[in-house]
């Protein structure tokens, strides 16, 4: 999936660690089943924290933004986490008797932790397409992997999961996503961003952000 002209230059600088992120062993063990149901539930609940300070990150870059139009697509990203995706989250666990009060209370494990606060000190730091650097990987990675698995997955007990982001509504997240940066990149680095002396470094968040995705991986395999 290229979601704009931008992402897939974030995505080539990234090197094999994107490729580490998509084909990671905990997403080949969705796509074929054989991923243990209890680092997916670990995952989940992991993941529910995730979104919520996530979606803070969000709503970050409503108040990063310059113009009207930033501000709608970060708050409609806002709505489509905390309505749309999140529903994955409450009623998988649901069905596992896990309560959304106990997701919400739920202890961050460490690289949770690690890469949300990671994301919102991008924003803190730096400007909107600092914080947009960051926040591209979780957003659109999820996109191209359930474009894939929507495509390749048999019969997997994670069809939920891989419908939700299969699904036409957050592709069209990934498509606005991506609209938004190329938009966000021309406006603060000019018609050739590539030749910005900041591109380096909005190329480096992305990079690092990858990077945390392979760690979250990581996280849900060790339950
Ligand atoms: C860790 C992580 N990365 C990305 C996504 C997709 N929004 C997610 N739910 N969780």
């Amino acid at each position: 999936m290229s979601y704009g002209r931008t992402f897939p230059l974030w995505r080539a600088a990234a090197g094999d660690t994107w490729h580490d992120y998509t084909r990671h062993a905990f997403v080949e063990g969705m796509r074929d089943g054989s991923l243990p149901r209890d680092a997916f539930l670990h995952y989940l609940v992991q993941d529910y924290v995730f979104l919520v300070h996530f979606s803070r990150a969000w709503a970050l870059a409503v108040t990063k933004a310059e113009t009207l139009d930033e501000m709608r697509a970060c708050a409609a990203t806002v709505h489509a986490l905390l309505d749309e995706e999140m529903r994955l989250h409450v009623q998988t666990c649901a069905a596992e008797g896990i309560s959304e009060e106990a997701l919400f209370s739920a202890e961050e494990a460490p690289q949770n932790l690690a890469y949300t606060r990671y994301v919102l000190d991008a924003g803190h730091s730096g400007d909107f397409l600092d914080l947009l650097a960051a926040l591209a990987p979780c957003v659109l990675g999820y996109g191209e992997i359930g474009a894939r698995l929507g495509q390749e997955a048999g019969d997997t007990p994670y069809r939920d999961w891989i419908a939700t982001y299969a699904d036409a509504d957050y592709q069209q997240t990934c498509a606005a996503v991506g609209a938004l940066i190329d938009a966000a990149a021309a406006r603060r680095l000019g018609d050739a961003p590539e030749q910005s002396p900041r591109w380096p470094r909005v190329c480096a968040r992305f990079a690092k952000a990858t990077r945390l995705e392979v760690d979250f991986w990581e996280m849900g395999l060790s339950a």
